[in-house]
């Protein structure tokens, strides 16, 4: 369906894993016996419609990504492995600048969310030929409050609109490559990529994702993703024992 199009991922690997406490890069951590960078890295892999992967890692972790996870696990479609920036959005703009000549499409997706469905991948796409930008997200379940400095409450935004943004983040070439010069020329820091365009002026789109496309960031997430890789499945498939059919 998306074969006319070229489609690359930048895989997000070069953070610092501050808020993990780990000794090694979070990603390098096993679920299931296997890396939480493997796990993310072979979702692209098995997608059809998605044609390359620019994995973008630490320099002094380049190495140990293209022996030990790329050529382990045998990923065909890592194109390029390169060094990332100080923060997530130098990570993501190196992998633009490292972007196959014949990309239409690009995704960014964080090496921290195994989770991603191809499904998710396959709608991101989709979204794109729609509307030209899009995210992958979720409605919050949490009421969400605005604070002050000083840790008073400052507003309750109606949550009915308030969604958590996950990746993918899926956009035309053309789209992110400027969303990040408009960024790189109005000194703008963003969280995330969508948010670059946004403040362009160009609507992206909230495409329905999955609650178990968590960011590993803490050491509980750890316990939660060894129950959801040991499938998410099992737990619907025994909803209605639990829930007496509710
Ligand atoms: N300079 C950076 C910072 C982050 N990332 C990547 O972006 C994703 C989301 O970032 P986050 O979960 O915040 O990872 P860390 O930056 O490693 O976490 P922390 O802030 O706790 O150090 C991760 O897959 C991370 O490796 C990156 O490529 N380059
Ligand atoms: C891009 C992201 O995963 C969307 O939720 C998130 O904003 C990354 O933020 P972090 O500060 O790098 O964790």
């Amino acid at each position: 369906m998306y074969n006319n199009y070229y489609v690359s991922v930048i895989i997000a690997a070069a953070g610092m894993s501050n808020r993990m406490g780990s000794k090694i890069n979070k990603q390098f951590i096993a679920i299931d016996n296997k890396p939480i960078l493997a796990h993310t890295l072979e979702k692209f892999e098995q997608c059809q419609y998605i044609d390359e992967i620019i994995l973008v890692s630490k320099e002094e972790e380049v190495e140990y990504c293209r022996k030990e996870i790329v050529r382990k696990y045998g990923f065909k479609k890592v194109n390029k492995i390169i060094r990332g920036g100080k923060e997530r959005q130098d990570s993501i703009y190196n992998g633009l600048l490292a972007l196959n000549e014949k990309t239409d499409i690009v995704l960014t997706h964080d090496g921290a969310r195994p989770f991603v469905r191809i499904k998710n991948i396959e709608d991101g796409i989709k979204g794109v030929l729609e509307y030209g930008a899009c995210v992958i997200g979720v409605p919050v379940k949490d009421t969400i409050k605005v604070i002050d400095e000083s840790k008073g409450i400052h507003h309750t935004p109606k949550r009915d609109l308030l969604w958590a943004a996950q990746t993918p983040q899926c956009f035309w070439t053309h789209l992110i490559k400027k969303g990040y010069e408009y960024a790189i020329t109005e000194g703008i820091v963003g969280t995330d990529d969508s948010s670059l365009v946004e403040k362009m002026g160009h609507e992206v789109k909230m495409i329905m994702g999955n609650y178990d496309n968590i960011k590993i960031t803490t050491p509980e997430d750890l316990i939660v993703a060894e129950s959801i890789s040991k499938g998410i499945d099992n737990i619907y498939l025994s909803k209605e024992f639990l829930f007496q059919g509710r």
